[in-house]
Parts: C-alpha cells; structure tokens; sequence
C-alpha cells in the first residue's frame, strides 16, 4: 500500500522554494486541501509554481519560482482553510513582500490558535489588524524585516516556531527566537524544520529553548517527498485490528516524521513490525490474541498527530487506556479530545478527558453515525473502528481530503486485497 508525499515536508519545501533565489523541483509532493491551499497561498504572494507531468498515481511534481524581488506593493487575499501550516507558515513569508494581506479560512480556523504567531510578526515590526488573535486578519508589510530577536510561546503548538525558523534566513539580520513557556509539543516536527532548513544550507544553532537562524540566501534545489507516515497510519491500523499483514513501500530508514512512532506504538496492540528495504511491513495478531491485549498508557507529546488513529485502536481493546501529553490537540482540526470522547461514548464505550488527554476506560459496543467534525483523523479513526464493529457509518468521509483525498479508494482496494487473500487460503 503506497501513501501519497508527507503534508509535513511538502509544505515546508514549498515554503523554503519560495523564499530560495532560484527554481527549485518538488518530486513526490502531497496534492491535497492542504497542499493545495499552500500552493494558491505562496501565488496570491506572487510565486509562480507549475506543474511537471508524470506517471505517478499521486499527480504532478512541482516546479517553484522564488519570490519576485523589488515589487511594488499590492492586496491579495490568502484562504488558509482548516491548514494550520498554512495560517502559521505563510504570515511570516508575506511578512517579506510589500503589501497589504488578508488572511482568513473555514469558520472552524477562526478557533485554531494563531496568538504566538500574530504577536511576533507585530514584535518583527509588522501592522497586524485582527480582533481576536487569531483569523481572520489583515497584515500591512514593508517587505522586509530587520529585527534580529523576539521571544514566543510555542507551547500551544510547534510550528508557530516552525513558522518563524522557516521565513528567517530571509530576514535581514537572520533570527534569533527564544521559547519562553511549558514545553513545546510535536518536537520532532521542530527537528524536521531545522532538517529541511540544513537540506537547503541553513545551519540553525540550537541551545536549549534558544534558536539562532542566520541570514541565509541559498540556491533552489531538487527534493523528493518521503510518503505520509501519519497518513500511513490508518492502514498500519487496519492490519493490527484485522489480524491481516500491510506493507508500506519506501519507509525512509532516517525520517524526521512523527510517524516513524508507529514502529514502537503498533506492537503495544500485538502487531509484529519490520523495516528493512522493501519498507515497513505490519502483521497484526489473530483475533484471538487481540482480544486479550491489554490497553496502552501512552505519552504522545512527540506525535500527537497520531492520537485518534491510537485512540481508534485503544477503543476495541479490552482494558483501559491512557493517552497523554495531548492537551494541545484541543486546538487542533476540533477539539479532538472532547470528540474522541463523544464518539467514543456514543458507540457504547466510556471514555473522559484527562486534564491532557484522554482515557478510554471500556470499548466501543456497536456501530452508530460517527461524528467527524471536519477533522480529517477523526474520519480516518471511524473507519478503523468501522473495521470491528458493524454499523459504523462515517460522517463526512470527504473531509479525509485535507491530506488524504484518496483514502476511500487506498481503503476499500486494502480490504479487497484482503478478503482475495483470505478466500485464496480458505
Ligand atoms: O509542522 C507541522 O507540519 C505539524 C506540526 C504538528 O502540529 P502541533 O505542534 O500543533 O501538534 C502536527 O500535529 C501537525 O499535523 C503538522
Ligand atoms: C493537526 C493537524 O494538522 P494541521 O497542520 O492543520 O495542524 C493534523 O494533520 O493532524
């Protein structure tokens, strides 16, 4: 089962190719709503990105033009729908072109958190319009910053300092950022910033809670996409439910993606996992043995991402389980605490919110109308349940196209290859 460009990388490289001085080629990149509305974000900027035909099922490569520099200024528009990198990520970038810019999206990104990021393009010395600190908001820019130090709390979410760490060697005098605050979650989102920022020539110097990005023009440059370990998930977790064996192709043996965590979370539900050169393959236990599998007490501070796809699993297993470190996801897609335990509760199975997670104290009992509430992994985690427990139906299954808009089809040929294989050895 191939998965489609990580979200994660494609919008970073997109972001580092339109602050580059010259083209740079994006093999492999995820097309999807978020992808996409990043693609139309960087040209209403002024950034011309073409498409090169290939034959991958996956769509087009991406050609990037830098920036154009010295332009007089002008309005443009920016729709950030639901993407957290794209109302993050891309203020800062228009931070660098003269002009004025509105930033808006879905009404549930008006929730999304955006104050750290807001206060630190005003700390840059920029003329920021918004009422609540957060979208919608209008951002007048000189297009060019030369503040060289700011302070910001990334502990809401991890990239409003990916946002800053990614504009910065456009800025004058570089950046150095320092965290003031409880720790930041999704760290190793943060390591792929500064990886991405490395693979271009940017040498960012760590210290503890302190960042320091020198002024850096660097050429454009040619990269391929590692697929969607996240967005692996779900098919890693249909096999660890249904006792069956999945192989994801081209699984990077070095990979700065929260998802290289399914390799130590899946065994915790009875899955055997190996990674050599085909790519990761997964062989979940038989029936028998997953029912005595005894619940996780899991810390997903590093990946919390992952959560509704560990949830889905933790709510068929027979004894409790405790996710935490997660209190940030309630300023995620939803509130994704409070949903997994509606939905979860609503399909028969108790669960609470944790101060920063939740429990899911006994699992789900039959199949209902799964609310998804926009949330593209709340979709995902309904299928999975979808998988036990008949008479799931999922609600919004379109919504899966923020990073995934093949996930039907990669689902139901999954289960067709299955049930073929399953009648092949009956
Ligand atoms: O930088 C990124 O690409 C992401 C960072 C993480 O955000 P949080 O730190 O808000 O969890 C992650 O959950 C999100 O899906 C993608
Ligand atoms: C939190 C997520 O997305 P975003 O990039 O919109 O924050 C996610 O994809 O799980």
């Amino acid at each position: 089962m191939r998965t489609p460009g990580s979200k994660s990388l494609t919008n970073r490289y997109l972001i580092l190719a339109a602050l580059a001085h010259s083209p740079s080629v994006i093999h492999a990149p995820l097309h999807s709503r978020d992808s996409a509305l990043m693609v139309e974000a960087l040209r209403a900027l002024g950034v011309r990105i073409e498409e090169i035909e290939t034959d991958s099922p996956f769509g087009p490569d991406l050609r990037v033009f830098p920036l154009p520099r010295e332009i007089e200024p002008f309005h443009a528009s920016i729709d950030c729908g639901l993407a957290g990198t794209v109302m993050r990520f891309v203020p800062p970038v228009a931070a660098l072109v003269p002009g004025t810019f509105s930033f808006d999206g879905d009404s549930h990104a008006r929730q999304r958190p955006l104050q750290p990021v807001i206060q630190a393009l005003r700390d840059l010395g920029v003329d920021i319009d918004s009422q609540q600190n957060s979208l919608p908001f209008e951002m007048k820019s000189r297009g060019s910053i030369e503040v060289s130090e700011i302070t910001i709390d990334a502990s809401g979410s991890s990239q409003f300092l990916s946002a800053l760490l990614l504009s910065a060697p456009a800025f004058e005098q570089g950046l150095t950022i320092h965290h003031r605050g409880s720790a930041i979650p999704s760290m190793p989102h943060v390591e792929m910033t500064l990886e991405v920022l490395r693979e271009v020539g940017v040498n960012v110097q760590v210290e503890e809670n302190r960042w320091v990005v020198p002024s850096t023009s660097y050429a454009g440059f040619e990269v391929t996409v590692e697929p969607d370990l996240s967005n692996s998930g779900p098919f890693l977790a249909a096999a660890t439910v249904l006792g069956a064996e999945i192989l994801i192709p081209d699984w990077p043996a070095h990979t700065t993606q929260g998802g290289d965590h399914w390799k130590t979370i899946l065994p915790l539900f009875g899955a055997k996992v190996e990674h050599d050169s085909t790519g990761l393959k997964v062989r979940g236990a038989t029936q028998a043995e997953k029912f005595h599998q005894s619940g996780v007490d899991l810390n997903l501070a590093e990946s919390g991402e992952l959560a509704p796809t560990v949830a889905a699993l933790c709510a068929l297993t027979r004894s409790p389980s405790v996710l935490s470190g997660i209190a940030h996801l309630r300023g995620h897609e939803t509130d994704r605490l409070a949903a997994l335990v509606e939905e979860v509760n609503r399909l028969g199975g108790h669960a609470q919110e944790t101060e920063d997670g939740v429990s899911i104290e006994q699992p789900v009992t039959h199949g209902e109308l799964f609310h998804t509430y926009d949330d593209h992994r709340m979709a995902t985690a309904a299928a999975i349940i979808g998988l036990a427990v008949p008479g799931v139906v999922v609600e919004n299954i379109g919504t899966v196209a923020k990073t995934l808009p093949d996930f039907p089809l990669m689902w139901e040929n999954m289960i067709n290859q299955w049930t073929e294989s399953a009648r092949d050895h009956a």
